[in-house]
């Protein structure tokens, strides 16, 4: 166990400190430090510039993700002295105002202290930092479908929501001392978009809005050895993800045949395309308000075009490039991206994310 630590200490350190430009005597030194504390307490903590390249480092490994040209340029937030509920909750409505940056949005990760001898010290119950409620009524469904269970978990702990389609979750904390708590986000903090298309006037009475800031609040960070559980992490979204799944999933907001009609398209035979086509004119609603309103947003040409520019970076560094491409290709349109056409090596290096 211990030898393993070490040994992930090790090549983090020696990878890390390579790539940062640092001396084999500055390397030697720092490995020395680490050794003698991971003998002396079984662990060992990150400066913070090795938590920053680290995180950045992560983010570069991320297989699954096409947004990974901007590796470099991700902030992050220190947050390892943050132990209670409360200061949790703060650093969160700051993460979220520091990434929303009024629309230009900032790519941003808050790391919370790692886990140490098993013990947990701050858990995020949310699967991401802004997300909708939904609610089994008798009439079906009324929200996102993604959020039934976690929305009755809220309920549980006293949370009462207004019962839209688009209410805001709270955010939930738990820390080593204190049982979860959940806390209202401020509408004023959580930016929305709501979506409408130049050419399709109709579209905007079907009353559709998208939040502007992507946040994953569930997934473990581990770099070299060290597992940081509560690491949430936001970047801005890939079009399709709003306009081909989260609104038009039949499990999720359901809302093709919606924007058919809205668009005025026969919905008559499957040869007509009618989804194919109400999928279009969704997406490119999607991009439009976005744009308009000045939210980051990237459509997935351009993300691909990103990515592949990435591939010719990482290329020209020396180091290869993992992927998983059942997830790299977008799911609108596919085999019009270099993607589609590529294989991709989906080996798991290390820092990285992880599902917990
Ligand atoms: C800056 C703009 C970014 C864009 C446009 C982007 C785009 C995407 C997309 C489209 C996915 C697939 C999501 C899905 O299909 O549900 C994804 C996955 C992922 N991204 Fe990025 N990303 C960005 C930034 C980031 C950042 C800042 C991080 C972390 C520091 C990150 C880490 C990940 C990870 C770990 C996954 C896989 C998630 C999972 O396994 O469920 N991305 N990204
Ligand atoms: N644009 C994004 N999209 C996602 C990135 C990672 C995960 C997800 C959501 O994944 C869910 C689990 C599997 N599909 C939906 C979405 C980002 C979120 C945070 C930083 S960038």
């Amino acid at each position: 166990m211990m030898d393993n630590l070490k040994q992930q200490a090790r090549s983090f350190i020696e990878q890390c400190y390579h790539e940062l430009g640092k001396s084999p005597e500055a390397i030697a030194s720092r490995w020395i430090a680490i050794e003698e504390e991971i003998v002396k307490t079984g662990s060992y903590t990150h400066t913070s510039e090795e938590l920053t390249h680290g995180a950045k480092m992560a983010w570069r490994n991320a297989n699954k993700c096409i947004g990974r040209l901007f590796w470099d340029s991700l902030s992050v937030i220190d947050a390892r002295d943050h132990f209670t509920c409360e200061q949790v909750h703060q650093t969160l409505v700051e993460h979220i105002r520091f990434a929303t940056n009024d629309g230009k949005i900032k790519p941003t990760i808050t790391i919370f202290a790692p886990r140490k001898e098993g013990e947990v010290p701050v858990t995020l119950y949310n699967h991401q930092l802004i997300r909708y409620a939904g609610y089994q009524t008798e009439k079906g469904v009324i929200g996102d479908p993604h959020s039934l269970h976690f929305t009755a978990y809220c309920e549980s702990l006293g949370w009462k929501g207004v019962g839209t389609e688009f209410d805001l979750l709270p955010l939930v904390i738990a820390t080593a001392q204190e049982a979860p708590q959940w806390f209202e986000l401020a509408p004023d903090i959580v930016k929305e978009v709501r979506i409408r298309h130049a050419k399709y006037p109709g579209m905007k009475d079907l009353n559709l809005k998208w939040y502007a800031v992507p946040a994953i609040a569930d997934m473990l960070l581990e770099i070299g050895g060290i597992e940081y559980p509560a690491a949430p992490f936001n970047g801005w979204y890939m079009g399709t993800e709003i306009g081909a799944r989260n609104l038009a999933d039949e499990a999720r907001y359901n809302k093709l045949a919606a924007v058919a009609d809205a668009a005025g398209i026969e919905r008559g035979s499957n040869a007509s395309l009618w989804k194919d086509e109400a999928l279009v004119i969704l997406n490119q609603a999607v991009l439009q308000s976005f744009q308009e309103d000045g939210v980051s947003i990237v459509d997935h040409h351009t993300a691909a075009h990103q990515f592949k520019q990435f591939q010719k970076n990482e290329c020209q560094t020396g180091r290869p490039v993992t992927g998983d491409w059942t997830w790299l290709i977008p799911p609108v349109s596919p085999a019009t991206t270099h993607i589609f056409h590529e294989d991709y090596d989906n080996t798991i290096v290390s820092p990285n994310f992880h599902y917990k």
